[in-house]
């Protein structure tokens, strides 16, 4: 989705779930070698850039539909200080490095989307200046990718404005330097915008080009390694983010490399077919154990999902974020209307489809 002109364009930026997560080793540099397969999912940033000749950054940020309406649903004061996350006990040694607030996103240079298009302007020796602004729906700390979706979206609408658009491949070492996870959003299929015009440009890669006719993906190396993962339709998830932001690096910190790691292969078979019980059964994330012992609310969240009906209930990456599948849109509806009276205020419940694989959107 985009809508193009010589100066200004607009990108949707979608989050992500992790339908697997494993870690396979520990290594020198402070990462981890992982097996992991990542969907993208309709529930989306907006993204809008415009040039500006003169040199220079400026970004704004919003929450969509607004600061307030968010704070009530997570039950917090527009500006309180994040849920620690403590466990029951208030353990402050366990309390993740909270962000300032849930809601506060940086606006300069710690924010990804400054990173990205600084990064944009030296690769392509830009001396043109980008006014930004960003409406966040996706929630911060949740394990859903938020800010490297933002990232990567913003270093195709500056390539895509300087007309560089077509290279993706030169785009995937500035993605991975920004963060594992940025590189799996630079080869999505564009998401549909009905605000928008044609779909973004081409994102055409040579040796990982393929990766973008799926918006499932096997990644491994720390996560910028990528195949596309063939899916036989739509997954229906219902998400539930707690009032509580993680902070990846702690949760990676907590986590223990298993002698055995398992294999991904299981769930990627299981999703051509889209066996949701099949799926379910082959779902899992090594990194809940470190998350849950910091949040422990995450496990009763998980009761409630499993209680409401939905199958393969799991953590999303680093979390704070927990999905289910549900066999179709109305029966997540009903999950989610069931969880929010179970769990709000004090939690987000949204409902997400993943992405249509690109010969569905040409419908
Ligand atoms: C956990 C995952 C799962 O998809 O996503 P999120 O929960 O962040 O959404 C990713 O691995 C997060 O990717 P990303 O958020 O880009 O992490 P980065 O900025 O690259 O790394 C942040 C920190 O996490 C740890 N890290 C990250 C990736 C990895 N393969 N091994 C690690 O140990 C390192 O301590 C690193 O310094
Ligand atoms: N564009 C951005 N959107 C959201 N958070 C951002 C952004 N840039 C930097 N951050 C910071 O990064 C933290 C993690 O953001 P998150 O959306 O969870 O990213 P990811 O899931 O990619 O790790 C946030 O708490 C926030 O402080």
């Amino acid at each position: 989705m985009s809508k193009t002109n010589a100066s200004q364009i607009r990108m949707l930026c979608p989050a992500k779930l992790n339908l697997f997560l494993e870690l396979c080793k520990r290594r020198d540099d402070g990462y981890h070698d992982i097996d992991t397969v990542m969907v993208a999912i309709d529930l989306v940033d907006e993204l809008q850039i415009r040039v500006r000749q003169q040199p220079g950054i400026s970004l704004q940020v919003d929450w969509l539909p607004s600061r307030h309406e968010l704070s009530c649903q997570l039950g917090v004061e527009p500006s309180s200080k994040a849920a620690t996350g403590a466990d029951d006990q208030g353990d402050p040694s366990l309390a993740p490095e909270s962000a300032a607030s849930l809601l506060d996103i940086p606006c300069d240079e710690r924010n990804l989307v400054w990173r990205a298009a600084e990064a944009a302007v030296k690769h392509f020796g830009l001396d043109l200046g980008f006014e930004i602004t960003l409406g966040k729906r996706i929630p911060a700390g949740a394990g859903m990718g938020g800010a490297s979706s933002n990232a990567a979206m913003t270093l195709l609408a500056i390539a895509t404005l300087v007309g560089r658009q077509g290279d993706l491949d030169s785009l995937h070492g500035l993605a991975a330097d920004i963060g594992s996870d940025v590189p799996f959003f630079l080869r999505l299929p564009p998401v549909p915008d009905p605000a928008g015009t044609a779909p973004a440009g081409t994102r055409n890669g040579s040796e990982n080009s393929a990766a973008s006719i799926s918006p499932v993906a096997w990644a491994t190396g720390r996560g910028e390694v990528l195949q596309p993962v063939p899916i036989g339709g739509r997954l229906n998830f219902v998400i539930v983010y707690p009032a509580i932001a993680l902070s990846t690096a702690r949760i990676y910190q907590g986590a223990t490399v298993p002698d055995s790691p398992i294999s991904s292969a299981p769930l990627r078979k299981s999703l051509q077919t889209l066996a949701i019980s099949e799926i379910g059964q082959f779902m899992e994330n090594r990194l809940t154990e470190p998350a849950r012992k910091i949040a422990s609310r995450i496990d009763e969240i998980h009761e409630s999902m499993w209680q409401s009906g939905l199958k393969g209930v799991q953590l999303t990456g680093s979390g704070s974020a927990s999905f289910g599948i549900a066999d179709t849109p109305k029966s997540a509806g009903s999950a989610a209307v069931t969880l929010r009276q179970q769990l709000c205020p004090g939690a987000r419940v949204m409902t997400a489809c993943s992405l249509p694989p690109p010969a569905q959107t040409q419908t």
